[in-house]
């Protein structure tokens, strides 16, 4: 890590000292300002960080850090394709994906944007046919379902965005994501499904991963004995930069979409790995999805700093994991359909930023991605906000919330859910003395004696950070807002941290060793490289099965 920036993350951890003794509580009492000061908005969405920990001073450092970690240097690289993934020598360029300037990019021979416009082009003829019924199944029946096979980067950003714009499918095909080897997650879903209605999109970068590898294998089996052989071909599409591994399994050209190495798998819903919510919701939808992300690149690469939405969520992320050393982060939205987000946030972040070397192969000197989980509010109340409130860990929160329901329901149940959002963050920040908890027990008659007891557990020590995002409704461009400016967020905390956010070798080993494992779970083989638990787990497994 460069001097400068180690020194200005030291003056943080100095400023943190500020709020020995002092609360956020008191500050919002001190400044009736504060929200105005400490908010800010972009167009339909409201980014509000004034209960967190930062103050102008603070804000003033965080800006001379991310300036000094040469954020806009590195922001411009990885706009321009320099190879910023520097392990896998790759560039990054999934901003080009919904880039509507088309911005003239060019990797060697490779004219990217005019790539990137013949995919869209081929992926919204093929959307339109088929939610018309244009394209149809070999039996000559429209397809009234779309089955998504894949896995990571190939499933959690369609079936996230798929389930967030469901209000937008206007007749179009029903989507299904199957991701899991576990051969639950394709019969339980197949069972559900008519093969002469039923489109299969296989949904891998690589071609090569084994869960979707063999999902597809297993659906072709169901279609070519349902179908017969012949009508292959006419249930099956192939999303994938491995152009070569999909004629191999026998899908045809015109049914094949492609992308290419610079598109990082969890950036990825942008490209034809989107496909599956472009036959959901209809082209016109995608392409609007497409367009809040490129509002939001704008956004990312001209607002100042102190107002630029994803470079403040990303330097107080860093500010709370570096100077407060908290680990983890929960992100609550306060909207049913984004019931997949923290799982998609899970990989974008954990995946990204889940790095001890630097750039350069030396240990960091400082800790790096935080623990992301969450739920949608209010679910997760009744479950593990508890820890929240009066846990010993402070774990900083990002709520969600929109202003504007697509529901028409008798009764208030968004003014509800509002109500519950602001709550939570508010009793999050302003806790509960012990005296105010005594006081509130006196005062609906309950005896000293017994307030006294109850006290100490009815205590909430506060002063616990939360952001919020309030956007007007959760529609297609105001989503592809949000996962944008989740990207650069992440993109710009890997900048201070001076760690490569584009390469996962972590998750390698664990593949391997199943490899070598697959040998003696399936057939029995010698183990002989496995320490003793995995063999003798190897050999409980076998003899539960009566293989042994
Ligand atoms: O799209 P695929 O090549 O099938 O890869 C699917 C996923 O698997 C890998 O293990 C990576 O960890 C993910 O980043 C990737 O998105």
């Amino acid at each position: 890590m460069d001097d400068t920036v180690a020194a200005l993350l030291d003056r943080l951890k100095t400023r943190r000292n500020r709020w020995n003794g002092h609360t956020l509580r008191a500050e919002f009492a001190a400044d009736p300002d504060r929200f105005d000061r400490f908010s800010v908005a972009f167009d339909d969405i409201l980014f509000d960080y004034s209960k967190t920990h930062v103050d102008a001073e603070t804000l003033a450092l965080l800006v001379e850090l991310a300036e000094a970690a040469d954020l806009i240097g590195w922001r411009e690289r990885k706009l321009s394709g320099d190879a910023i993934n520097t392990t896998e020598r790759r560039a990054v360029l999934h901003t080009a994906l919904r880039d509507r300037s088309r911005r003239a990019i060019h990797l060697g021979d490779q004219d990217v944007a005019a790539d990137v416009a013949s995919v869209l082009a081929h992926m919204e003829d093929f959307t339109d046919a088929v939610r018309s019924g244009g394209i149809r199944g070999a039996t000559g029946e429209a397809f009234t379902d779309v089955v998504n096979i894949g896995i990571g980067g190939s499933d959690l950003g369609p079936r996230m965005a798929a389930r967030a714009l469901s209000p937008y499918r206007d007749g179009g095909p029903r989507v299904h994501y199957v991701a899991n080897v576990d051969g639950a997650d394709l019969a339980d879903t197949l069972a559900t499904l008519d093969p002469a209605r039923t489109l299969f999109l296989i949904a891998s970068k690589t071609f090569t991963t084994l869960e979707t590898m063999t999902n597809a294998a297993s659906a072709r089996a169901w279609i070519a004995g349902q179908l017969g052989e012949a009508a292959v071909p006419d249930h099956f599409a192939a999303l994938s930069t491995a152009l070569d591994k999909v004629a191999a399994f026998g899908v045809r050209a015109d049914r094949t979409f492609g992308f290419w190495d610079w598109v990082g798998g969890r950036y990825s819903t942008w490209s034809a790995i989107g496909l599956s919510l472009a036959l959901s919701i209809g082209f016109r939808n995608f392409s609007a999805f497409l367009d809040g992300a490129a509002d939001m690149d704008e956004h990312f690469q001209t607002a100042p700093l102190d107002r630029n939405i994803p470079v403040l969520m990303g330097m107080i992320g860093a500010w709370y994991r570096d100077a407060w050393d908290y680990r983890t982060l929960a992100v609550l939205p306060y909207d049913q359909r984004l019931e997949h987000f923290p799982a998609f946030l899970q990989q974008l972040d954990m995946e990204s930023n889940g790095k001890r070397v630097t750039r350069d192969g030396v240990p960091v000197s400082v800790p790096t991605g935080p623990i992301v989980f969450g739920e949608p509010g209010t679910n997760g109340q009744h479950a593990f906000y508890q820890l929240l409130h009066q846990g010993t860990d402070v774990v900083p929160c990002e709520f969600l919330v929109a202003c504007q329901p697509h529901e028409t329901l008798e009764g208030d149940h968004h003014a509800k859910l509002v109500a519950n959002c602001l709550a939570q963050a508010e009793a999050l920040m302003r806790g509960r003395t012990e005296e105010e908890a005594r006081a509130q027990m006196l005062a609906s008659g309950m005896s000293a004696t017994e307030a006294d007891r109850l006290a100490p557990h009815r205590t909430f020590p506060g002063d616990r950070p939360s952001t919020m995002l309030m956007y007007r409704k959760l529609d297609p461009r105001t989503l592809g807002r949000l996962v944008a400016l989740y990207e650069h967020k992440v993109f710009v905390q890997g900048v201070i941290w001076n760690i490569n956010s584009f390469d996962q070798y972590g998750v390698e080993l664990g593949k391997e060793l199943a490899s070598v494992l697959l040998g003696a779970v399936a057939g029995g083989e010698p183990l002989t490289a496995s320490d003793g638990s995995t063999a003798g787990l190897v050999a409980r497994y076998r003899a539960m099965r009566g293989e042994a």
